[in-house]
């Protein structure tokens, strides 16, 4: 495509309305920059995380805090950036899909932030990509209006959200952009649009290139981040220090290396996230042959409270606010119901998880539904009084040590059929809805998206593996779950109709949940078979 660089680009994703606005020459050969400079280190820490993995699998290693970073870790002395405008209150904030409706729906939801995401929300289509781009470009410069099937109309109001793009995580690639024949890091393609196109307009606006940085494993992850920062700031004249970046902890690995973290992206760093559901998911991936210590129980006992995930969550709070960053929340699953009663219950557990951060001394936190942001923010009105924050709140009392992090026995609980059963439904469908273009589903009442669906798969792997028995004492094997997939996909064969992929969803599910090996994500194989043209 291009006669001057010394590589050539190929765009091989299926051409659409405007996206030849988002894909422009000097867009495509900034990303192409992006990937010359940064793959090589990419690919070298995705190999360590792969050695890792087998190393914490074998029991070679054994997860602690990092001896060779205990001087950043002791060092009082260092605070990340200030907070820049618009995420100064962060009490409340939305996450969703980037889809053209719901960009208009979260912008106006009433959040203080939304983080448009490209990541658990969504499922990486070339489509949902670049369409994703397209309505972001579009939303930055306040130009959408449009009227929806039912009449309704949709345009900006006065107050919107401020945004936060998600963009996909180190693992991924994307096919549909190929340098020298190769595909491109799908982070690099993420962000390289988003803050090529949308870097000037934000800032120019009063606002700024602002992220949330997925799934990472490590402190080295977060320097790669801030490098290819550094690289995208000068590339377009713009300040160092322009882009603010808020971190998922959401690995167990990461948990070990927050202040690490921060201190890598510190220049550019706005907080730390729980992201919770990935981080259950991590926990089973990296223990699941440790033993009958590291079993979960059903994903609906592995609650907040359970003390190793509320000592994960007291560590974030502690950690950020000791280097003025926000702590924010993470995702009750919990989402609005037309039936009163069921919506009474969501609306009351959702309060709860929020008043337990709150309480905790987050600064704020996640809503999946803009039903939810109501509830979310008087919680967070009450202990904030007047001010926007809690970055006063140090939390000095919190002492979390490696063995409390690592405690998984300590969620208690049980493994019942329903749970076995339940996760194997959910994943189906949600593997269905994936493969039709929609990475966000509410199913049973539950919001699910693609960190549940990892949790969903895993758990069942790991029962299986470990011969868990369940409550009345059969012993979960691999006949067991298969004859329970036969029957799950019976019911919902009959609930879906036509045009379901419930064939495909069922092969991604024997292979990434019943096989002989844990794969390390089931979007990787599954995005390379069934969503690349
Ligand atoms: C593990 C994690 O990473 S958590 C973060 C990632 N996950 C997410 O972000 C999930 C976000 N949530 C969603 O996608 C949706 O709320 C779902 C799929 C769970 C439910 O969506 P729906 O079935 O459309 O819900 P419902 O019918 O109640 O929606 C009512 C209205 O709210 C809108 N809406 C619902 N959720 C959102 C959202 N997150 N953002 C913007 N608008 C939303 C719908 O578009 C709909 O709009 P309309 O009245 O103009 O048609
Ligand atoms: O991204 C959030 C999570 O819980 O996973
Ligand atoms: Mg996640």
């Amino acid at each position: 495509m291009s006669d001057k660089l010394a590589y050539r680009i190929d765009l091989t994703g299926p051409s659409a309305d405007r996206f030849d606005e988002i894909l422009t020459p000097a867009a495509v050969e900034f990303v192409a920059k992006l990937d010359n400079e940064f793959a090589g280190r990419r690919r070298e820490l995705l190999d360590e995380r792969r050695l890792r993995r087998e190393k914490l699998a074998s029991g070679e290693e054994k997860l602690g805090f990092l001896p060779e970073t205990a001087h950043i870790r002791n060092d009082e002395s260092w605070q990340v950036a200030p907070a820049a405008p618009g995420l100064e209150d962060r009490r409340v904030e939305i996450t969703g899909p980037t889809d053209r409706k719901m960009t208009v729906n979260a912008l106006n939801s009433g959040a203080k932030v939304w983080l448009a995401d490209f990541e658990d929300a969504n499922s990486p289509t070339w489509h949902n990509m670049i369409d994703g781009q397209l309505n972001l470009y579009d939303a930055i410069r306040r130009d959408i209006d449009f009227t929806g099937e039912n009449g309704k109309r949709y345009t900006i109001g006065d107050e919107p959200a401020t945004i936060v793009a998600r963009p996909r995580g180190w693992h991924l690639v994307e096919k549909h952009i190929r340098i020298d024949g190769r595909p491109v890091s799908a982070s690099l393609v993420d962000f390289g649009l988003f803050f090529f196109h949308n870097a000037r307009q934000l800032l120019a606006r009063g606002r700024g290139p602002y992220f949330y940085l997925p799934k990472l494993e490590n402190h080295r992850e977060a320097r790669l981040w801030n490098d290819v920062f550094r690289f995208a700031q000068r590339e377009l004249g713009l300040p160092q220090g322009a882009i603010r970046a808020t971190v998922l902890i959401e690995t167990i690995t990461a948990a070990f290396e927050m202040d690490e973290i921060l201190y890598e992206l510190r220049e550019h760093a706005a907080g730390l996230n729980a992201g919770r559901w990935d981080y259950i998911f991590s926990v089973i991936k990296n223990f699941s042959e440790h033993g009958a210590d590291f079993v979960l129980p059903d994903r609906a006992q592995v609650t907040m409270t359970v003390p190793f995930m509320r000592s994960y969550t007291e560590l974030l709070v502690r950690t950020c606010h000791k280097r003025g960053a926000h702590a924010i929340g993470g995702m009750a699953a919990f989402i609005p119901s037309r039936d009163p009663e069921i919506n009474a219950n969501a609306l009351e557990k959702v309060r709860q998880d929020k008043e337990r951060e709150a309480g905790d001394g987050f600064d704020g936190s996640w809503v999946a539904h803009p039903g939810l942001v109501p509830v979310c923010r008087e919680v967070f009105d009450q202990v904030l009084g007047g001010w926007p924050n809690q970055l006063g709140k140090l939390r000095e009392d919190v002492v979390v040590t490696a063995e409390d992090l690592l405690d998984v026995a300590s969620a208690g609980g049980e493994v019942t059929e329903e749970g076995l059963r339940a996760n194997i439904n959910v994943g189906l469908r949600y593997l269905d809805s994936w493969l039709r273009g929609t990475g966000a589903a509410g199913i049973s009442n539950l919001m699910e998206d693609a960190a549940t669906a990892e949790i969903a798969r895993c758990q069942v792997w790991q029962w299986i593996r470990n011969g868990t028995k369940l409550a009345d004492g059969t012993a979960i094997t691999t006949e067991l779950a298969y004859e329970m997939l036969r029957e799950e996909l019976g019911r919902i064969h009959a609930e879906l109709g036509a045009g379901n992929r419930l064939d495909d969803a069922r092969d991604i599910f024997v292979e990434t949940a019943l096989g002989e090996k844990l794969p390390a994500f089931f979007t990787t194989s599954a995005y390379a078979r069934y969503l690349t043209s």
